[in-house]
């Protein structure tokens, strides 16, 4: 099929670059002209494992083009993926500005009878205002807007596409369904065929519910550093229950990216749109707004001052094999350390340009573990790269003074470390646990912030 997709960001790039790959010619339109020239000379404006190797084999084969220009993206389509930005609006509702905008503007070029699917996520009700908008825009064209939501994790975004736990479709009739399901045919997955409302709450549901999950454990975890057991052994006895199921279930310095912190308060949202509360919801987002002060509070008690001391910050991006820092707990802890006039010294493996672009010289940036923790009392670990976990011991080990390695992720082996270092990991007790009830105030920091997607 003939297949456009809107927005070349993470969703919008994967989802077109492999449905090119499985047999449709499809042209990914942007229009940020910066990207579209960056994928123009096969390079992938972001890191994404595995994703530029298929982009190039597909634009050798003349299957997948890239775009800023209206008439050549839309006028011989057969469908239109919406995949723009959703991002939270001031009361924490989906700020929708972006999808309308997309659709009114394909929909002038579309030509009669075709799909325009949402990919972005989107509150229910959404789809069917869509539908309404194309019907009042084009009335003669009958175009039909259907919910298809994306459930791709970063870093994993391309084996998520080719192996999906589930392919879920809300359109008003099975004509519709079964035109979209046929985009996927060669993907081998359930499919849930529904209407847009259903689709739609799918996403957030299951985005809240994974959420909550890990919430959970993280209050959990703070409980077992109180009673003296070790919340990696609690999740895995927990998880053990088929009922439960072990993923989503490791404790740490709590949930960061694009989507959990925008979907669960817009989920929040759109309740309170219908006088409802999601009280669950609710406490997973306070949860996690507090998670961060476990590192504050260890980072507090490990150094004698911080002003001027020299910390290490391992890993800056929401999780590892992404170089995506939009949300991720490590830059509160950054903003938190250059408010208490601390020197950070930082690595990433991936994520260092785009930090730079918000933090500028506020920084010193290092190439590599080893300079990185040089001369430093404390060393955070806030996302658990393999590079971190493989070199972090030797690093620690070949220094003169022996630092504090607050680990926010649970990800360093005890055993692989030398016996004098102190340790500290979520949920897991260590010998001092006494805290003030500290409430930590983060200003972000406010250098020349650009935007970076
Ligand atoms: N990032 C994820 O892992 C993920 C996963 C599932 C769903 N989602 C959802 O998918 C949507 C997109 O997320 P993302 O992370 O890919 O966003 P992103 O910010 O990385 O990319 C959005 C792109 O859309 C472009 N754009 C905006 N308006 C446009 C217009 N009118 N015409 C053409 N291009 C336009 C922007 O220039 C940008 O390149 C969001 O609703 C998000 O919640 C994201
Ligand atoms: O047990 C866990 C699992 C994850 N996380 C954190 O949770 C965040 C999100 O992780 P993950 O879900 O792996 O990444 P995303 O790329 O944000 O993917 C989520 O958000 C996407 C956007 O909606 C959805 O498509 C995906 O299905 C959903 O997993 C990260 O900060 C992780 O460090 C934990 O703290 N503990």
């Amino acid at each position: 099929m003939k297949v456009t997709v809107i927005g070349s960001g993470y969703v919008g790039l994967v989802t077109g670059v492999c449905l090119s790959d499985i047999g449709h010619e499809v042209k990914i339109f942007d229009i940020n002209q910066h990207k579209i020239k960056m994928l123009e000379s096969g390079q992938v404006p972001f890191y994404e494992p595995g994703l530029e190797k298929i982009l190039k084999r597909n634009v050798k084969k003349n299957n997948l083009f890239f775009t800023s220009q209206e008439r050549f993206a839309f006028a011989d389509t057969d469908i239109v993926f919406i995949a723009v930005g959703t991002p939270p609006g001031l009361d924490g509702e989906a700020d929708l500005t972006y999808v309308f905008r997309a659709v009114q503007n394909a929909s002038s070029y579309m030509k009669e009878n075709s799909i325009i699917i949402v990919k972005s996520t989107v509150p229910a009700g959404t789809t069917e205002k869509l539908n309404s908008l194309c019907k009042k825009l084009v009335p003669n064209k009958n175009l039909t807007v259907a919910s298809n939501p994306e459930f791709l994790r970063e870093g994993s975004a391309v084996k998520d596409f080719y192996k999906p736990d589930r392919i879920v479709i809300g359109a008003n009739n099975d004509v519709i369904h079964e035109k979209i399901k046929s985009l996927y045919a060669l993907i081998e997955t359930e499919y849930c065929l529904t209407t847009p409302e259903s689709a739609e709450m799918i996403k957030y549901a299951s985005n809240a519910l994974l959420a909550v999950k890990i919430s959970f454990i993280n209050e959990v975890a703070l409980l077992c550093e109180e009673v003296g057991a070790d919340v990696e052994e609690v999740a895995l006895g927990v998880g053990k229950d088929k009922r439960i199921g072990s993923s989503f279930l490791r404790a740490g310095i709590g949930y960061g990216g694009s989507c959990f912190p925008k979907d669960t308060e817009a989920l929040i949202y759109l309740a309170s749109q219908y006088n409802k509360e999601m009280k669950i919801v609710q406490a997973a987002k306070e949860v996690n707004d507090r998670q961060i002060n476990w590192m504050l509070d260890h980072i507090n008690q490990s150094a004698t001052q911080i002003e001027h001391a020299k910390i290490a910050v391992l890993g800056l991006a929401f999780k590892p094999e992404t170089d995506d820092i939009r949300e991720s707990p490590a830059l509160r802890v950054i903003d938190y350390l250059l408010q208490r006039k601390a020197e950070v010294q930082v690595f990433d493996p991936k994520a260092m340009p785009n930090t730079k672009n918000q933090y500028g010289t506020t920084l010193s940036y290092h190439e590599t573990v080893e300079a990185a923790v040089e001369n430093t009392d404390i060393v955070l670990v806030l996302t658990e790269w393999e590079v971190i976990i493989k070199h972090l011991p030797a690093a620690i080990n070949s220094m003169i003074s022996k630092p504090v390695i607050i680990d926010g992720r649970n990800c360093l082996e005890r055993i692989k470390l030398n016996s004098d270092i102190r340790l500290v990991q979520v949920g897991k007790a260590s010998e001092e646990t006494e805290f003030a009830n500290v409430e930590y105030s983060i200003n972000t920091v406010s250098v020349a912030k650009k935007n970076i997607s």
